[in-house]
């Protein structure tokens, strides 16, 4: 038997995404899913996704890690699935769709995906660090040189030590560039690397940069390993809501793998 599948990337963060509409891909084969996402005996990918159908909504999202577990919202994924539900022809303009921590509105504006992320109500505010869930958990910290730094080792360091251990955090170090601007790179829990961006560790590091004081502007740049992004909120008592999620997302090609 083939399996048709779609390869995407957000920012270099990249997906291998099936539709499953009609409900044929085996979802409790977790070495499957890693073989797919591997480099070099499957197609490669940061994660796999799959297209479903869901009562209340245009689609569903269910998003794995490249190490084959389902897992926790991924911003970029979810850019890029809302691209693959364009090009099925699914909606047009504006989409609802349901992940994991529920339901997103989502538009294509010249090109790029505005992806509403959830509402964020805590921010854990440490001297080194800042912990917050913007879908998924993220820790959000400062370094000096970015550019020349060991986002692996030092990423793997803090994503099994405490207080996060096994179940992990992604861990997010950050520059300032300029009061509305921040270079972030990333180290991906479920990948066990760093990627070239990530969708709600920039979503994290924005509102983190705003609650602390460094940025006065809701509307905030991110500088990633693969491109831009932007993230805007407003802060409604202590809640931050219609957090948005901004950026480009490709199709790459199609293809088909046996299975
Ligand atoms: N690439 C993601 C985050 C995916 C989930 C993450 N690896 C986890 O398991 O927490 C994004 O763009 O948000």
């Amino acid at each position: 038997m083939t399996l048709t599948f779609y390869k995407y990337q957000g920012t270099g963060n990249d997906f291998v995404i099936i539709d499953n509409r009609q409900e044929l891909f085996n979802k409790n084969d977790t070495k499957y899913v890693k073989f797919l996402c591997d480099r070099r005996f499957g197609i490669g990918a940061d994660g796999l996704i799959l297209l479903e159908n869901h009562p209340d909504a245009d689609f569903k999202m269910v998003y794995y890690n490249a190490d084959g577990n389902e897992s926790t919202m991924c911003g970029n994924g979810g850019r890029c699935i809302v691209a693959f539900a364009e090009f099925l022809g699914i909606f047009k303009n504006t989409t609802t769709f349901y992940a994991i921590d529920g339901l997103h509105h989502a538009k294509i504006e010249e090109n790029l995906i505005h992806l509403q992320m959830k509402n964020v109500e805590t921010i854990d505010t440490f001297t080194t660090h800042h912990f917050l869930d913007t879908g998924s958990p993220h820790h959000v910290q400062f370094v000096d040189n970015l550019k020349t730094f060991n986002v692996k080792a030092e990423g793997e360091k803090i994503r099994y030590g405490a207080p996060y251990n096994q179940a992990g955090s992604n861990v997010n170090f950050v520059e300032k560039i300029n009061p509305n601007t921040f270079a972030v790179r990333t180290y991906e829990r479920g990948v066990e690397d760093e990627t070239l961006s990530c969708g709600t560790g920039v979503t994290a590091v924005a509102i983190a940069m705003y609650d602390s004081g460094e940025s006065a502007s809701n509307i905030i740049n991110l500088n990633v390993e693969g491109g831009q992004l932007k993230v805007s909120f407003d802060k409604v008592e202590d809640t931050y809501k219609n957090v948005m999620l901004i950026g480009p997302a490709t199709q790459v090609f199609k293809g088909e793998i046996e299975c």
